[in-house]
């Protein structure tokens, strides 16, 4: 069990409001992008690569979104529709903005980066007034992404979509998400973390995202309990701080706090291995698992991920986590 109530009668498990763009990821890995000529085309967006990984995992989920209206925003919902994600409420936008892109670097399997595209890209063009009540009110649980509030109307759905939440009963999580070439300052980006991560229940980040959050306090020694302390005075009952390779630690409202491991990869790149945690973490918390097993999940999911080319694609489905589990653990038992 774990302190976290979902509430009964939803026809959804799971929404996300966020973003669904494209990723193009390296086909010749191990180099510089200045030497790689050609790209494999994936769903992406944090959010997106999240919902992918909760339908798969058995989930039944829905997205509020934005693409736009060409070939990438279509390939999107077709594909969000082939892994059975309700896009009532993806909008497609008229004023001919375009799909955010995402070409990745893979330099190394510890050295990677991602180039954006991002200018006038749709999914910051939801607005507060396109967020339909009845899709955030069906969910059980409801999953805000940083990289949504950096620019308005995008960043008054999300506070739009926290309103509904609370308003029908839903849990939120907050995945920071953190993209700074999206935002403005420095600032302006820690303010509105700061003001979302106060309505959320569950609230989920790397060491650097909250730090960036913490820039107008006094946590010098960047320390994990006191970043999740904070929150306990808030709404929050469960804060995750996420280290890479060195696992992850939760503190509870409770006063617990759980640690996870990383699993041995075969890592292939880094990215999609927040995503998949948070998908394979969420879930755990839905099936009223312990925190910690909750994290061996997520944690399971990620190391299948970073093995693995893409992040949407990637997402493994219920029966390779738990093969994956059982495998790792019978070649390491504790
Ligand atoms: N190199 C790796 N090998 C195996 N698992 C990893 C590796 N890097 C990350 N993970 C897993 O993914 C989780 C989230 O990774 P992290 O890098 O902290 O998040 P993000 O991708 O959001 O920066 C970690 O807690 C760990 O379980
Ligand atoms: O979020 C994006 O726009 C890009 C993602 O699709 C991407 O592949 C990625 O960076 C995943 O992020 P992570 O899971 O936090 O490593």
């Amino acid at each position: 069990m774990n302190s976290i109530r979902f509430p009964e009668g939803k026809t959804l498990d799971f929404v996300a409001v966020g973003r669904l763009c494209i990723d193009l990821n390296a086909n010749e890995i191990n180099r510089p992008m200045e030497d790689t000529v050609t790209f494999t085309k994936y769903v992406g967006g944090s959010p997106a690569n999240i919902c992918i990984g909760m339908a798969r995992l058995g989930l039944k989920i829905g997205f509020v979104g934005k693409v736009a209206d060409d070939q990438m925003g279509r390939f999107i919902v077709r594909y969000l529709e082939r892994e059975g994600i309700g896009t009532d409420n993806v909008v497609t936008d008229r004023t001919g903005a375009v799909t955010g892109l995402a070409f990745t670097e893979i330099k190394s399997p510890t050295d990677c980066s991602i180039l954006m595209y991002r200018d006038n890209a749709a999914d910051l063009l939801l607005t507060a007034a396109e967020v339909r009540e009845e899709v955030v009110a069906g969910a059980k649980l409801l999953l805000i992404s940083g990289t949504a509030l950096a620019k308005s109307p995008s960043r008054e759905a999300v506070f739009q979509s926290l309103e509904y939440a609370r308003r029908h009963g839903a849990v939120i999580a907050f995945d920071l998400d953190y993209r700074p070439y999206t935002w403005a300052s420095e600032e302006e980006t820690a303010a509105y973390y700061n003001l979302a991560a106060e309505k959320c229940d569950i609230v989920i980040g790397t060491r650097e995202e909250f730090d960036m959050m913490e820039r107008f306090e006094a946590n010098t020694g960047h320390d994990d309990r006191v970043t999740a302390a904070k929150w306990f005075d808030y709404r929050a009952q469960i804060v995750i701080i996420k280290h890479g390779k060195d696992g992850s630690i939760a503190y509870a409202k409770d006063g617990s706090s759980h640690r996870a491991k990383s699993f041995k990869a075969n890592v292939v790149k880094t990215f999609g291995a927040g995503d998949s945690y948070a998908a394979g973490f969420l879930y755990g918390l839905m099936q009223q698992w312990p925190i910690a097993r909750s994290m061996e999940y997520g944690s399971a999911a990620a190391a299948i991920v970073v093995s693995s080319h893409s992040c949407s694609d990637a997402m493994p489905t219920k029966e390779q986590v738990d093969e994956f589990i059982r495998m790792s653990n019978a070649a390491s038992p504790n």
